[in-house]
C-alpha cells in the first residue's frame, strides 16, 4: 500500500473539487461519537471553499447523512454518507443503492453484545453498523469476534477496522465510488479531485482521486496510498488560506 508521501501540501487552483472526511479531519476525534465539536471555523471553511469552487465541495463520511447534517447545520452540502452508501448530490437528490433491511440481523446480533457490555457502543445506521470499543479497548477482541461471527456466511458484507471501531458495511459500496459518482456530475465534473481523510475508509477515495489525476492527503499516522500527509491543523490552515484567497 505504500507510495511516496510528501509533507508539504500542494498548491490548488480554482479547478479543484474538494472531498473531505468528517471525523478526524474536519473535527477532532472525541471519546464518543456524539461528543465531537464542530467549531465555527469549520463552517466558515466549508462556506469559503464552496463559494470559491462553485459548490464543488462534498463531505465523504461514515456517519449517517442526518447526523452529519446536524453537526454541520445550517449547511447542507453534497455528501457521501455511510461510507458512500447514501449519497446526496449537489441538487439535493439522495441516492441509496442497498437493500433497506440488509443490516438488521447483524445489528440485532451485535446489540446483544453491546447490552451485555455497557462500554461498547453500537451505532445502527441505514446500511451499516459500527461497534465502538474506545471506552474500553480491552473489549476490542470480543467485539471483533462477535462482528465476524455476525457476518459469517454473508459475502455481501465487509468489515472495516477503523479507529477503535469495527464497522460492517455493504461490500462494494465505498467512498471511492461516491467520489467517482460526484465527479461525473455538475459542479464536480471536469475538476481536479482533492481527497482529504484520516482513516482506512478514506483509502478507497484516495485511490479514486489518484486514479483521476487528483490529489490525496492523509491526516495523521498510518499506512496510506495518499500522496501527501499532514495533521488536522496543517490541513485546516492550508484549506483556509486557499478559501480566503478567493474571498
Ligand atoms: O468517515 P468518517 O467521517 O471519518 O467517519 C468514520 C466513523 O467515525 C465515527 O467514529 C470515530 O469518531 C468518533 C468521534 O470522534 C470516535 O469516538 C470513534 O472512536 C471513531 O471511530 C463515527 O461514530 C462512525 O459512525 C463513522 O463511521
Amino acid at each position: 500500500m505504500s507510495r511516496k508521501t510528501e509533507n508539504s501540501l500542494p498548491s490548488v487552483t480554482d479547478s479543484a473539487a474538494f472531498f473531505i472526511d468528517f471525523d478526524g479531519t474536519l473535527v477532532e476525534i472525541a471519546p464518543r461519537p456524539h461528543l465531537v465539536e464542530v467549531g465555527p471555523e469549520v463552517l466558515d471553511l466549508l462556506r469559503g471553499l464552496s463559494a470559491r469552487l462553485n459548490g464543488a465541495v462534498a463531505i465523504l463520511t461514515g456517519r449517517p447523512l442526518a447526523t452529519v447534517d446536524g453537526f454541520l447545520s445550517p449547511l447542507t452540502l453534497p455528501a457521501g454518507a455511510e461510507h458512500g452508501a447514501v449519497r446526496r448530490d449537489a441538487e439535493g437528490m439522495v441516492h441509496r443503492d442497498f437493500e433497506a433491511d440488509a443490516m438488521t440481523k447483524v445489528g440485532e446480533a451485535l446489540q446483544v453484545l453491546a447490552d451485555e457490555h455497557g462500554e461498547l457502543e453500537l451505532e445502527r445506521k441505514e446500511s451499516s453498523v459500527a461497534l465502538h470499543y474506545r471506552q474500553k479497548p480491552e473489549l476490542g477482541e470480543i467485539a471483533r469476534e462477535a462482528v465476524y461471527k455476525a457476518i459469517e456466511g454473508k459475502p455481501d458484507f465487509h468489515v472495516m477496522d477503523g479507529k477503535m471501531v469495527l464497522e460492517v458495511k455493504v461490500e462494494g459500496l465505498d467512498k471511492g465510488l461516491a467520489l467517482e459518482a460526484f465527479m461525473s456530475e455538475t459542479p464536480f465534473a471536469g475538476r481536479v479531485p482533492i481527497m482529504i481523510g484520516d482513516d482506512v475508509t478514506d483509502e478507497y477515495a484516495f485511490a479514486a482521486a489518484n486514479k483521476a489525476g487528483g490529489i490525496s492527503i492523509k491526516i495523521g499516522e498510518g499506512e496510506t496510498i495518499a500522496q501527501y500527509r499532514t495533521d488536522r491543523a496543517g490541513f485546516m490552515n492550508w484549506a483556509k488560506a486557499f478559501a480566503d484567497a478567493g474571498r
